[in-house]
C-alpha cells in the first residue's frame, strides 16, 4: 500500500506526473493538490480531489512540482523569489500532517529549495535526511540521451547510465561521463567533450529558449520524476538494494559540512537512503568540474537557509 501525493498537480509538470503516478501499480492511493484546477485534473484522473491536509494524510511519498517556471532570460536564481514561499508554505503542511513521507522536491531552483524544506522540518523537529530529494532525474536522462546520441544509437539512450552529481543549475551539474556506462569514443575531442559537458549543464535552456515564454521542460521531467518516484516507491514497498545508479537525489556528502545537500549516487532502502557512495574515481577534468560547483553550490545552500531563518524571524517578531 503506497499513498503517493502532487503538490501542484494541476501545473504543467504536474499533469503528466499525476497519470504517470496513476499508472504505477504499486501506486494505490494518489491524493492531488493545486491552488487551482484540481478538480478538473482529478476528475479526468478519476481520483480524489482534496485540500492540501486531507490529500496529505497517510501520504508515504510526496513530489512538489508547485511554482512558476522560467522565461526565456531568466535564471532558475530567478524564481526564488515566488517559489521560496511557495515551497515553505507546502513544507509546513507536509511537515504538519505528513512528517514520515519521502518528499521529492521538483520546484526550482532546487539548489534552494531543498534546503528550505530541510530547514521547515528542523523547526518542526522532523527533519531525517534519509527521506528528503531534491530531483535531478532529469539531468540524468538528458546525460544518459546525449551520450547515446554521440554513440550514434539513440535507442540506447534508456540503458546508458550517467551519474550526474553535485546539483541541478548550470555548474552545479557535474556530469562524471569517464563514469558512464557506455565509454565514450576515445576519439572524442576535448572540443566535443567540452560541448556535451555544457549541453547537460544547459539542457533546460535549450527547452525554456523552444518553449519561447510557454515555460519550461514539462513532459521530460514529469517522466524523469516519476522514474525516480518509482525507485523511491519499489523501496517503500520493502525492496531491498535499489540502486539509484544514474545518479539524482538529495543530501548527505563527503564533500564536508558547509556542503550537506550535494546529489550523489544512493542506495535506497525502506528508510530512505542506505548508503550514499562515494564519487568514486574521476578524471582531472571532473575534478575541476566538481570545485567549480562547490562555491556556487553552497551560495545557493545558504539562500534557502538565509530565507527560512528570516521568514521565522519576522513571524516571531509579528507574534
Ligand atoms: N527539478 C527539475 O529538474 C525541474 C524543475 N522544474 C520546476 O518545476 C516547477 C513547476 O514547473 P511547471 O509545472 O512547468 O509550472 P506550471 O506553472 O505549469 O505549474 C505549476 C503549478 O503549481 C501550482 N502552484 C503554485 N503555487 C502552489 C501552491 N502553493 N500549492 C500548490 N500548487 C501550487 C500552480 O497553480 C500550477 O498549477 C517550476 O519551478 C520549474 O522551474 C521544471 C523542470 C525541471
Ligand atoms: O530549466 C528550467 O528552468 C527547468 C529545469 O530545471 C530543467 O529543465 O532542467
Amino acid at each position: 500500500m503506497v499513498k503517493a501525493v502532487v503538490l501542484g498537480a494541476a501545473g504543467g509538470i504536474g499533469q503528466p506526473l499525476s497519470l504517470l503516478l496513476k499508472a504505477n501499480p504499486l501506486v494505490t492511493e494518489l491524493g492531488l493538490y493545486d491552488i487551482v484546477n484540481t478538480p478538473g485534473v482529478a476528475a479526468d484522473l478519476s481520483h480524489i480531489s482534496t485540500p492540501a491536509k486531507k490529500a496529505l494524510t497517510n501520504a508515504d511519498i510526496v513530489v512538489i512540482p508547485a511554482g512558476v517556471p522560467r522565461k526565456p532570460g531568466m535564471t532558475r536564481d530567478d524564481l526564488f523569489k515566488i517559489n521560496a514561499g511557495i515551497v515553505k508554505g507546502l513544507a509546513t503542511g507536509i511537515a504538519t500532517t505528513a512528517p514520515k513521507a519521502f518528499v521529492l522536491v521538483i520546484s526550482n531552483p532546487v539548489n534552494s529549495t531543498v534546503p528550505i524544506v530541510a530547514e521547515v522540518f528542523k523547526k518542526f523537529g522532523v527533519f531525517d535526511p534519509k527521506r528528503l530529494f531534491g530531483v535531478t532525474t532529469l539531468d540524468v536522462v538528458r546525460a544518459s540521451t546525449f551520450v547515446a546520441e554521440i554513440l550514434g544509437d539513440l535507442s540506447l539512450s534508456k540503458s546508458v547510465a550517467v551519474p550526474v552529481v553535485g546539483g541541478h543549475s548550470g555548474v552545479t551539474i557535474v556530469p562524471l561521463l569517464s563514469q558512464s556506462s557506455h565509454p565514450l569514443p576515445s576519439s572524442l575531442s576535448q572540443d566535443k567533450y567540452e560541448a556535451l559537458v555544457k549541453r547537460v549543464q544547459f539542457g533546460g535552456d535549450e527547452v525554456v529558449k523552444a518553449k519561447d515564454g510557454a515555460g519550461s521542460a514539462t513532459l521530460s521531467m514529469a517522466y524523469a520524476g516519476a522514474e525516480f518516484a518509482a525507485k523511491i516507491i519499489r523501496a517503500v514497498n520493502g525492496e531491498k538494494g535499489i540502486a539509484d545508479a544514474t545518479g539524482s537525489s538529495a543530501l548527505a556528502s563527503e564533500l564536508g559540512e558547509k556542503l550537506p545537500y550535494f546529489s550523489s549516487n544512493v542506495e535506497l532502502g525502506r528508510e530512505g537512503v542506505v548508503k550514499v557512495h562515494p564519487l568514486g574515481k574521476i578524471t582531472e577534468a571532473e575534478q575541476t568540474l566538481v570545485k567549480a560547483a562547490i562555491p556556487e553550490l553552497t551560495k545557493n545552500i545558504e539562500t534557502g537557509v538565509n530565507f527560512v531563518a528570516e521568514a521565522y524571524k519576522a513571524e516571531e517578531s509579528r507574534l
